[in-house]
């Protein structure tokens, strides 16, 4: 069940809740104490020496009411603590708990492959870590006390009526039956409604963050007005779902307030007419009547409480869903790690995306030795970039084998292996932070010249001393302040001050203009020595060098070689070549 996976997520904090649920209960019982007061003043106002007090030695009916105001001024003191103890107590916990749901989700999250995020829009992640991990905390912050106040008060204030007289404490109960099947009829009735409402809160957020990621491609189509209408649909969507839910959960206070009537009208007049004929005190009648009121109305909250569930206990099934998504790559138990030299084996490696029909990659063969300098080229979704994503164990081929160093892809540690492997993939992604800590990203210990050092071999130094603020420049996010070229080089820089075995650049020159990216040539030569370094490029003159350049066509090698050996072979890489030098 939902509340005992949230509650169980709250191990750790027994103590705190254990401590929090006396102070809920003694709260409770301080608040229906004055009600019984009341009974006992009306008993002394009118039995005066005779009172149930004067019973207990203090015979004066002054001294006695002095007693009275006193007892209540204690009362309420006692109450007021125990209210500020377990406020602070519950809303303490419900901190620790969302808290550690948020970082839990965020951090499976951060571990779900990456084929999760092709179907997964971030709009939908987002609204959950934020949306839903709220809309629980709103419930464990008030919830759990309520429940267990409604508790208490059906206890204590049952056992006072039992103690005073058994037929009205039947008549007083009697509507509870009814209230808490109300209770579970507005349960189910609500669930699926507000299922629905999450839903479509989650809606709302992804298309939002689409929106303003892409806010430069709607200007530039003027789609603004149309976006509005879109947005709006979707916000449309959201508020019919919450109409249904409000319908449901409005008509559950009036329905129990008739209940809770039934009940009051019966203590009020069957203990009256009781009190009439002698066989009932005047101030346990009061007693009586005030507290079916302490019985009863907590009843009426218990529409909110059970609102409050129904929304929280929605958000926890999105909340545990997300968490119970299962991770397919992982460590296994012999996964080892290793420091990589930079050998590269694949050996008919055959693989599928789950939502393509045909293999992106077909019977790969592959041998590249440390320190050499391999490139795919080929035309686009040909399979270049899904060779790059299986050796970084994005992905898992379903047939064939991928060994770094003779070692099988799979026993290596994911941040061993990953930690060695420097990759500037097509799609940069920068954080929205100083030029300086984003190179520095690459790896943390770096002092300040060697990230210098970095960013000159990337070609990157001299635009960014240029910058108003140099190296401290804040990048807006995904680096929109900067040029698609200049953040290219940031990449660059970032996966070079990484210092790795194996570097990977997937159109990682694309943007920039001919002559620094011949310059950034010269500085991976440089480097290039004792690493391995895999080139994707459309750009043909980027590749030239490399000792071993493969032709990839619908996922499969159609040719490899030097860049001279396949110009003489006059096959597919000539041709490319020739259209792009002009020759064709
Ligand atoms: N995440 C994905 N899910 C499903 N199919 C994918 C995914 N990524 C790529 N593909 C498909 O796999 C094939 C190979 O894509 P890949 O990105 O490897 O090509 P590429 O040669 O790198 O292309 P480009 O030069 O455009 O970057 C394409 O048909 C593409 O549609």
């Amino acid at each position: 069940m939902t509340l005992f996976k949230v509650l169980s997520y709250g191990k750790g904090f027994k103590g705190q809740a254990i401590w929090a649920s006396v102070c809920s209960i003694v709260n409770k019982l301080f608040d229906i104490a004055p009600e019984i007061l009341i009974g006992i003043a009306i008993d002394v106002v009118i039995n005066q020496e005779d009172s149930f007090v004067a019973n207990l030695g203090v015979v004066d009916p002054k001294e006695q009411l002095y007693l009275l105001g006193f007892l209540t001024f204690l009362i309420w003191a006692g109450e007021s603590i125990f209210q500020y103890l377990y406020m602070k107590n519950w809303r303490e916990l419900a901190q620790k708990i969302q808290h550690r749901f948020r970082v839990d989700c965020y951090g499976h999250i951060q571990q779900m492959d990456m084929r999760f995020f092709e179907d997964q829009s971030t709009g939908r992640l987002t609204s959950i870590l934020n949306d839903d991990v709220n809309q629980l905390e709103r419930f464990l912050n008030i919830g759990a006390n309520d429940i267990l106040q409604v508790v208490t008060s059906v206890v204590a204030v049952g056992a006072v009526f039992f103690l005073i007289s058994t037929k009205l404490a039947l008549l007083a109960f009697s509507p509870i039956p009814v209230i808490i099947l109300g209770a579970f009829y507005f349960q189910r009735k609500a669930e699926p409604r507000y299922a629905e409402v999450r839903e479509k809160a989650g809606q709302i957020a992804s298309a939002i963050n689409t929106n303003i990621a892409g806010v430069a491609t709607i200007k530039s189509f003027t789609k603004e007005r149309h976006e509005k209408k879109r947005i709006s649909a979707i916000s449309d969507e959201y508020v019919m779902a919450n109409e249904s839910a409000i319908k449901i959960s409005s008509a559950f206070t009036p329905v129990i307030r008739m209940a809770i009537l039934t009940g009051f009208l019966a203590t009020f007049i069957v203990g009256g007419l009781d009190t009439l004929n002698g066989d009932l005190a005047v101030g346990a009648y009061g007693v009586l009547v005030f507290l079916t009121q302490r019985l009863l109305w907590p009843f009426r909250d218990l529409a909110n409480t059970m609102d409050l569930y129904e929304r929280g206990m929605a958000s926890a099934r999105r909340i545990l869903g997300l968490l119970d998504e299962p991770i397919h790559i992982k460590d296994h138990a012999q996964a080892e790690n290793i420091d990589l030299s930079g050998n590269i084996e694949m050996e008919d490696v055959t693989f599928k995306y789950e939502s393509q029909t045909s293999a992106a990659l077909k019977q790969i063969n592959l041998t590249i030795k440390a320190g050499e300098t391999h490139a795919f080229v080929g035309q686009t979704g040909s399979g270049k970039s899904t060779v790059i994503k299986l050796l970084m164990r994005y992905y898992h081929a379903q047939q064939g084998q991928v060994k770094m160093d003779g070692v099988l892809i799979e026993n290596i540690n994911i941040v061993s292996l990953r930690s060695q492997i420097g990759l500037v993939s097509q799609a940069t992604f920068l954080f929205n932070a100083s030029i300086f800590d984003n190179i520095q990203y690459g790896n943390e210990q770096a002092t300040e010249a060697e990230v210098l050092k970095a960013a000159k071999l990337a070609e990157a130094h001299e635009f960014i001393v240029k910058l108003d603020q140099g190296y401290q420049t804040t990048v807006g996010e995904s680096g929109v302040k900067l040029s698609g070229g200049q953040i290219q080089r940031i990449a660059l820089a970032r996966a070079l001050l990484k210092n790795p075995p194996i570097l990977i650049l997937d159109e990682a020159t694309s943007a920039v203009d001919n002559e620094t990216e011949a310059a950034i040539q010269r500085s991976l030569k440089k480097i290039a020595d004792g690493r391995t370094i895999i080139l994707i490029a459309h750009r043909l003159s980027t590749v030239v060098h490399a000792d071993q350049i493969h032709v990839l066509e619908n996922g499969e090698f159609i040719e490899s070689g030097s860049h001279e050996t396949l110009l003489k072979n006059q096959g597919r890489y000539h041709q490319l070549w020739s259209i792009q030098t002009g020759g064709v």
